[in-house]
């Protein structure tokens, strides 16, 4: 057979060649059966059962998975129990639609809505879809079309993949992702890059590949070239080796090209994530988000002992390292039922939540300091603790109280991811030692733009001038005191990025493990007044398209 080549947009580096398999994404379209009125609330409530499995089994999976996924499965999750996806089935209900075919209708015209709304809500119609699939498969009682079912690595196909499915990917298996529809910015993308795998997406004619062809797939160029030839192979595996080489050589702590030190350090979510943070030369963490452990804690936080446990086994690994570990950040996005965050709040994001739940409940942020103490006890780590969600000095004070109280001799810092914080980040620093800019929350305070909401995710982006602003304003404050500014929010994934945050005065960055070498490798090209003159690009520009592309010429020495 001879070779035939596609073209899509490469999303996760590298070179992956196997075997095609099909994703089983046929999405499932039930019978127009038509019922009585006397059926209808029998219909109904199979919906709604169906709808509630499928939330929970969503959330049982973002949990099993952690990290980057658990947020993704949440959002998909949130979607199955959407109050007006369900008014609209109801209704399609009371009309004398069964419950599989309202279902059916009322998420095909809520997915006509979402493609046609741009990049990023059309990155979410795949999730979308799943959902479609598993509330439908299980009111019709079959299994959910999913991942292959293979014994051998193999390159997975699919129209477009969905969180639930990619997040408990066995990566030992899948080799590299090549869907069809996607951009950069769905999930495919986003997870494919977070699990480490070459894929490209958005390629034209990708359904039609026949399962158990062999495709080469090159993430870094968007190539896709079905029954390679030898030479072709050889040629795809050459560059891609002198790419990892490339990345390879890259290594040590991470430095502009001039010699200026940025410490690169991995944002984790416990011990799980701990051995692919050493892996990629994580110089410590820059984040450790606890509440995934309080989570599976149920009705109750933690014993001291077991949290102690935990943080023992993430300090051990970081012998002279710094580690830093963010105190609960329970509310809005991350609800905890012991701390009854944002049960009864209209406006959870901005109630008491972070630092306010801690300091309405100051039993639970001792115990966790107090773990911490413990933890940290006759290791030679450098333990660095910091507060999410500081508003003003008040709130910079009394961590810092808390923290005196507990007789912990590491560092403090305050997040800065209130506006409010970076406008006076020079006053907090009189309360607490260093600075740490979350630009996730920092970007949805700054636009008022729901992080957890597709329809805003436009000002999610930190490319934005006036989030790099904020950011500057509190790299600047912690220059002034002679102190320490990180970054920890996603915007220090991207390598442009990246540099562009080194411009701006940012004295470490913390980021998901697998992003740290190409980090390390864009960082280690460019100049420490490259970086500035990139920082100034991008804030001189208007909206974050315009950023990216002025930062990129100055890196590009355009
Ligand atoms: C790093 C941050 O914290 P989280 O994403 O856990 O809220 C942030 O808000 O940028
Ligand atoms: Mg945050």
């Amino acid at each position: 057979m001879t070779e035939t080549r596609l073209r899509g947009v490469g999303v996760s580096h590298g070179v992956a060649i196997g075997q095609a398999r099909h994703m089983g994404t046929t999405v499932l379209e039930p019978p127009q059966r038509r019922i009585g009125p006397a059926e209808a609330p029998r219909e109904l409530a199979r919906a709604r059962r169906a709808a509630q499995a499928v939330a929970a089994d969503l959330r049982a999976r973002g949990t099993l998975a952690g990290g980057e996924a658990h947020a993704v499965l949440e959002a998909q999750a949130l979607m199955a129990e959407d109050p007006e996806l369900l008014a609209d089935t109801e209704r399609r209900i009371s009309v004398g639609s069964s419950a599989e075919r309202a279902v059916y209708d009322a998420l095909a015209a809520y997915r006509a809505l979402l493609a046609g709304a741009g990049e990023y809500l059309a990155g979410r119609v795949a999730d979308l879809d799943d959902v479609r699939n598993r509330i439908i498969a299980r009111l019709l009682g079959l299994p959910t079309p999913g991942v292959p079912d293979s014994d051998e690595p193999y390159v997975l196909i699919a129209r477009d993949l969905a969180p639930a499915d990619t997040a408990l990917l066995d990566t030992s298996l899948v080799l590299g992702f090549l869907t069809e529809e996607g951009g950069p910015t769905s999930h495919s993308a986003i997870l494919a890059r977070a699990l480490g795998v070459p894929a490209v997406v958005a390629v034209p004619g990708a359904g039609e590949i026949p399962s158990g062809v062999v495709v080469a797939v090159d993430g870094s160029t968007g190539e896709v070239v079905l029954e390679p030839s030898e030479e072709r192979r050889d040629r795809l595996a050459e560059a891609a080796a002198r790419r990892r080489a490339a990345l390879a050589r890259a290594t040590g702590p991470g430095a502009t090209s001039d010699g200026h030190r940025v410490p690169l350090l991995a944002n984790i979510g416990g011990p799980a994530d701990v051995p692919a943070a050493v892996a990629a030369g994580a110089e410590g963490v820059g984040l450790f988000r606890t509440e995934l452990l309080f989570l599976s804690g149920g009705e109750r936080p933690p014993a001291v002992e077991e949290q102690a446990r935990v943080y023992r086994e993430v300090l051990a690994a970081f012998p002279e390292g710094r580690v830093v570990v963010r105190m609960l950040d329970a509310g809005a996005d991350k609800p905890l039922d012991f701390l009854g965050s944002g049960a009864a709040e209209p406006n959870p994001a901005l109630g008491v939540r972070g630092l306010r739940a801690l300091l309405a409940r100051p039993e639970v942020l001792a115990d966790q300091l107090a773990a911490l103490g413990e933890a940290a006890a006759g290791l030679p780590v450098h333990l660095e603790v910091m507060a999410p969600m500081v508003a003003d000095r008040a709130d910079a004070a009394a961590f810092a109280a808390a923290c005196r109280a507990a007789g912990l001799g590491a560092a403090r810092g305050a997040m800065v991811e209130i506006p409010a914080a970076a406008l006076r980040a020079r006053a907090l620093l009189q309360e607490v030692d260093f600075l740490s800019v979350g630009t996730n929350d920092l970007a949805q305070y700054a636009f008022a733009a729901d992080r957890q909401l597709g329809a805003v995710a436009r000002w999610q982006d930190p490319w934005q001038p006036a989030l790099l602003d904020l950011v500057a304003l509190a790299a600047e404050a912690a220059g002034a005191e002679g102190r320490s500014c990180g970054i920890c929010g996603e915007a220090a994934a991207d390598p442009a990025l990246a540099c562009v945050l080194t411009g701006l005065g940012a004295t470490s960055l913390s980021m998901g493990a697998a992003a740290i070498p190409r980090v390390r490798a864009t960082l280690a090209k460019h100049t420490l007044a490259q970086c500035r003159r990139a920082a100034a690009a991008a804030r001189a520009a208007d909206g974050a398209g315009a950023a990216r592309a002025a930062a990129q010429a100055v890196l590009s020495g355009e």
